[in-house]
């Protein structure tokens, strides 16, 4: 009261001549009337506050709303992109701006796709991530992401250089019946630029395998009693191995392949297996499983062996790519090139595509994510999980993590069907043998390239995948313009005349 008073003293101006008493009651009733006034304005005010309150609360939600709406557009854009990754067969459409490489794991290929940027900073950040297309097809704009990248690796041609730097590369194989197979493997090592290109073969397959070729150095050891040693004194010198072209089947050759495999992983080498090489693996996966610096590339037959021995089921004709993805995953995550019309290349490794959001309630997220019809849930335990209204999809995975209060979803994400890379440069129809062997000895360079290029080149992928798909493109383009030439005629040596004018035309731009 005493407040009030003071406040108002400035307004009170009781007349001089009133009876004291009198003056009180006037006094009393203006102070009344004050204190009505007073609170009048008092309410007024408060009236006031909370009328503005109302429209600012009013154009807060109206902005909570619009950028609520651009979240569930952009959810809702993600799941026609995977509904249309996972129908489209042939080509690959989307033309989403990339921005630099965020890779959902160490693994991730080139083009991830991050829309962080185009979230506003007032709510967490959605955040978008697909690795590299690896998936069915790819648009022209990933395909030359990835010859760029096999660019990357391709060591310079200076003056500086001496012999043996640009690859050291043995081939093991060779044998009274097969001498063609070690022969194209490695005059195609040389001939795509490694400066050294070593035989280990049998006795009666060296003299044959020189007289092919004088550029090539023969080692007529492999059926000697101490090949292993005789083999295993080159290997420092060496910068990968090819393990299997022309090997045959023999007992003891087949034994001295899985000692000389031995002594290359001990040293760390990159292998590539190849034909009877992966016959040997067949019967023993065990020898190179896990050893993630080795690359398996068998065509379709050697690929069913292999898949038998290893998950115990024949070959799912209608996925493909699953087959390739579950091969390498059981073989530890090695590099698998299964060669055919097409080339599937995978290490395994899965694509985590992560959707971060904490604005979307369940039945809100259930319907932006509706067409994501070919996912699945991901069988993780999230405690809060369970009534997730997405369970049961099926195909690629994908995991909702609510809130305590199973209202909003705080994490969601999906998997994508895994790494596969498919390379389907133009060949040709012509299917003479040894093809195959072009691609492995193609591959024994690169694969040396690629693993000593650095992460920086390959932009943090694996080299190997790299390497693959730089040997597997090039032996088409190879097959191409050998064809193209000779159509019917065209034989494996036609073949390794074009690698140099079909190197220089995917890579040397
Ligand atoms: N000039 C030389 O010296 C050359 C030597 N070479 C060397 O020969 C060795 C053995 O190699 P390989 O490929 O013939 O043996 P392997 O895997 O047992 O196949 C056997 C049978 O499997 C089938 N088949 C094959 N491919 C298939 C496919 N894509 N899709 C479906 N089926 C397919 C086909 O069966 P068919 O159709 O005859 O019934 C085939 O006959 C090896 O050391 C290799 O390096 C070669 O490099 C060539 C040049
Ligand atoms: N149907 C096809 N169409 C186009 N290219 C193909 C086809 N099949 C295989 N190729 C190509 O030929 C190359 C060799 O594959 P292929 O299946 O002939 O190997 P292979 O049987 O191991 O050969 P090899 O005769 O040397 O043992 C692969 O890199 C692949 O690109």
């Amino acid at each position: 009261m005493q407040g009030f008073k003071e406040v108002n003293a400035p307004t009170i101006t009781p007349p001089l001549s009133q009876p004291k008493r009198s003056k009180k009651r006037h006094t009393n009733l203006t102070l009344d009337k004050m204190m009505e006034k007073f609170l009048q304005q008092s309410m007024d005010t408060d009236e006031k506050f909370y009328r503005f309150e109302e429209q600012r609360l009013k154009i807060e939600d109206k902005r909570r709303e619009a950028e609520h709406a651009r979240e569930l557009q952009m959810l809702q854009m993600l799941g026609q992109m995977l509904a249309g990754i996972s129908s489209t067969v042939s080509q690959r459409s989307q033309s989403i701006p990339a921005s630099p490489p965020r890779r959902a794991n160490h693994r991730s290929y080139a083009d991830n796709f991050n829309y962080n940027a185009m979230t506003a900073t007032l709510s967490p950040p959605i955040v978008i991530e697909r690795s590299f297309s690896l998936h069915r097809t790819h648009t022209l704009k990933d395909m030359e992401n990835i010859f760029q990248l096999v660019r990357n690796v391709i060591p310079p041609l200076t003056g500086k250089k001496h012999k043996g730097q640009d690859g050291r590369i043995g081939i093991v194989g060779g044998c009274r019946e097969y001498t063609g197979a070690p022969y194209f493997a490695a005059i195609t090592a040389l001939k795509v630029g490694a400066d050294l290109s070593h035989v280990f073969c049998t006795k009666d397959a060296a003299t044959v395998i020189k007289s092919y070729s004088p550029e090539l150095i023969v080692h007529p050891v492999l059926d000697s009693p101490n090949a292993i040693h005789e083999v295993e004194k080159w290997l420092p010198r060496l910068h990968s191995v090819v393990i299997g072209p022309g090997l045959g089947r023999d007992e003891v050759l087949l034994e001295n392949a899985k000692g000389i495999i031995e002594k290359s992983k001990v040293k760390g080498i990159p292998i590539i297996i190849d034909a009877d090489g992966l016959w040997l693996i067949s019967q023993q996966p065990s020898l190179i499983q896990g050893y993630q610096r080795a690359i398996l590339t068998p065509n379709y037959m050697e690929f069913s062996r292999l898949y038998e021995a290893m998950l115990r089921d024949p070959v799912d004709s209608s996925d493909h790519h699953g087959c390739v993805l579950r091969l390498s995953q059981a073989m530890g995550n090695l590099t698998v090139v299964q060669k055919g019309e097409r080339d599937l290349i995978s290490d395994g490794e899965k694509a985590w595509s992560t959707v971060v959001d904490s604005l979307l309630y369940k039945d809100e997220l259930h319907h932006a994510l509706g067409s994501l019809s070919t996912m699945t849930l991901l069988t993780e335990t999230y405690p809060d999980c369970e009534d997730c209204p997405l369970a049961g999809k099926n195909k690629s995975i994908l995991h909702v993590l609510f809130t305590k209060h199973k209202e909003k979803a705080v994490s969601v994400k999906y998997f994508c069907d895994g790494h596969v890379l498919v390379c389907s440069h133009e060949g040709s129809s012509r299917r003479c043998g040894g093809q195959g062997d072009l691609l492995s000895g193609s591959l024994g360079v690169m694969a040396h390239w690629a693993f000593v290029a650095g992460a920086e080149k390959t932009n943090g992928q694996n080299p190997f995948l790299v390497a693959a798909f730089g040997a597997c493109s090039l032996t088409r383009q190879s097959n191409h313009q050998a064809f193209q030439k000779f159509g019917r005629s065209m034989t494996a040596s036609d073949m390794i005349s074009e690698v140099g004018t079909a190197f220089n035309k995917l890579f040397e731009t």
